[in-house]
């Protein structure tokens, strides 16, 4: 029998009695894992290897196991002390058995519990005895940990440490495999496990046959190079068959977050629906933030616990004449014959005053007044998905930057129907379809309307966004004469809607899941 090189030697290091992993198998052939593992494939299809797929748990040390495994699990220590101390005899106080073997703090508790659960003797009245013939040398759980931790150095076999199985032995003669033994330690907290698929191999009869009658090696060609292009060696060349089975090592790339992901997607969304985006900047004059919004100046939303105001520099210089006339004018008299200003004070220089935005209702604000894109005739629908800034406390729902969904439509003739019909074709895309709808407050939209979704897992219903028609007193100053109704939705409220996430602290920062960020797909 002919074999290539890489197959002849896994078969080589296969063996008949014990599973190997391919990783085992591509240490002992110096191959690396993915041309081990091609190789065994090629072999179990000529019958002379079974690759079988393992689920095994993987044990580990935790700190503490660790610490037992390089000296003595404290009630070995206590038993060792009292059969010093005589307690085989007689028994003696607990206090003195416990100084002499030397244990203090919370390792007392952990002795004297585990020292009766092993049977080491018994513990009454303030006094230990300890059964004479106990051999704690031969504990099996401070067996495992040491081989645990010899393990982890790389110094013991793997099959060592395997517990054992349905249908397997254990491995030497104390009771180092025993399940048991693994669950005890586990519940102690000194040991964790993670289940892992291996893959492994076994040397069949066939194998055993063919390697008895002995296989020379055939020259297959696993990679074609460019000197076998140049010299024209290919056209001989044996190629070695391409396996799409074969395990291969996993590459991590690097990839878009979900949650840019998502924005992405909403982008797409909206531009079906015929959004334009909007575009502008992330510090800005509080009057493009509050005062076009008919935000009072003296609105507490426009203190420093809510917003990010900027020390350096602390002021914009150009705001157009003419409209900050025209809104300081709506603020102090009101719109229109029945309005009514604030009457509360207001000044240029306020308006001046740089923030980051706390909305970027602000970049609706610039394109309605026309010194974005210049002045918008009806119809218009702009949008746009762009990260936010508020000086709110960090919880689960809250987080100091984060992402709103802007969006407006300008029109003649606008209604709440709408507003709710536009919503309900958005989310839909989403798969979210039980939309609530309830009437808020905002300074710049009459009537207004929070948005609420129901959570996948806790059925609670979460506010995902707010919005209205602008009211008059907005966009008389900034000339605007049709309505126009528009929104803020948070971007991270509707990742939790679609993931099911209950915490917004799983979606961005330190302490986000990475198994998440490889493998997340964005919803819709
Ligand atoms: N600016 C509002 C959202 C909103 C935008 C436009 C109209 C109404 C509401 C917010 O930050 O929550």
């Amino acid at each position: 029998m002919r074999l290539p090189d890489a197959q002849l030697a896994v078969l080589e290091a296969a063996s008949a009695s014990n599973q190997k992993t391919i990783e085992e198998l591509a240490k002992e052939t110096s191959l690396n894992s993915d041309t081990a593992a091609g190789a065994a494939f090629a072999l179990e299809e000529e019958g002379l290897v079974e690759v079988a797929d393992r689920i095994r748990d993987v044990p580990s040390l935790t700190a503490e196991g660790e610490q037992y495994a390089s000296s003595n699990l404290p009630e070995n220590d206590l038993y060792s002390a009292a059969i010093r101390e005589g307690a085989d005899m007689e028994p003696v106080q607990i206090n003195q058995a416990i100084n002499a073997a030397g244990i203090e703090g919370p390792q007392v508790e952990i002795a004297l519990s585990n020292y009766a659960r092993k049977g080491y003797g018994s513990i009454s009245g303030g006094e230990i005895s300890a059964n004479p013939d106990m051999d704690v040398k031969n504990d099996a759980e401070h067996h495992i940990l040491q081989d645990l931790d010899e393990w982890a150095e790389g110094t013991l076999p793997r099959t060592t440490i395997d517990s054992a199985e349905e249908g397997t032995e254990p491995g030497d003669g104390y009771m180092r495999s025993s399940e048991e033994v693994y669950k005890q330690l586990e519940h102690r907290g000194l040991i964790e496990r993670e289940v892992s698929t291996t893959r492994s191999v076994l040397l069949t009869d066939d194998g055993v046959t063919a390697l008895m009658e002995g296989i020379e090696t055939a020259d297959t060609v696993g990679a074609l190079t460019p000197e076998m292009l140049t010299t024209g060696e290919w056209r001989d060349a044996d190629f070695a068959a391409y396996n799409v089975e074969a395990d291969a090592e996993r590459a991590q790339a690097g990839r878009l977050h979900p949650l840019r992901r998502t924005a992405e997607r909403v982008t797409d969304v909206l531009v079906g629906m015929g959004f334009e985006e909007m575009d502008g900047p992330h510090a800005d004059a509080e009057f493009w933030i509050n005062d076009c919004l008919f935000m009072p100046q003296d609105h507490p939303a426009r203190t420093h616990w809510d917003q990010f105001t900027l020390a350096d520099p602390d002021a914009i210089d150009d705001l157009p004449d003419e409209l900050v006339a025209g809104v300081e004018h709506a603020h102090r008299e009101g719109v229109g014959p029945d309005g009514d200003g604030y009457h509360s004070p207001w000044s240029t220089d306020v308006a001046r005053r740089l923030s980051l935005r706390g909305h970027t209702t602000s970049l609706s604000a610039r394109h309605l007044a026309g010194v974005a894109t210049g002045d918008l005739e009806p119809p218009q629908r702009l949008f746009s998905v762009e990260k936010v800034y508020r000086n709110d406390t960090l919880d689960a729902t809250h987080l100091l930057e984060f992402f709103q969904i802007e969006g407006l439509v300008m029109a003649e003739d606008l209604s709440v129907r709408d507003l709710m019909g536009t919503f309900t074709e958005f989310y839909a895309q989403f798969g979210i379809t039980d939309l609530e709808f309830k009437p808020t407050y905002n300074p710049y939209t009459e009537p207004s309307f929070e948005l609420f979704g129901e959570h996948p897992t806790t059925g609670e219903l979460v506010e995902i966004g707010n919005s209205g028609l602008f009211r008059p007193e907005m966009l008389d100053p900034l000339g605007v004469d049709c309505d126009v109704m528009a929104w803020g939705l948070a971007l991270e409220r509707l990742l939790m809607l679609t993931h099911g996430f209950e915490d917004i602290r799983d979606v961005h920062g330190t302490l986000v899941d990475l198994d998440f960020l490889r493998n997340a797909e964005v919803v819709y």
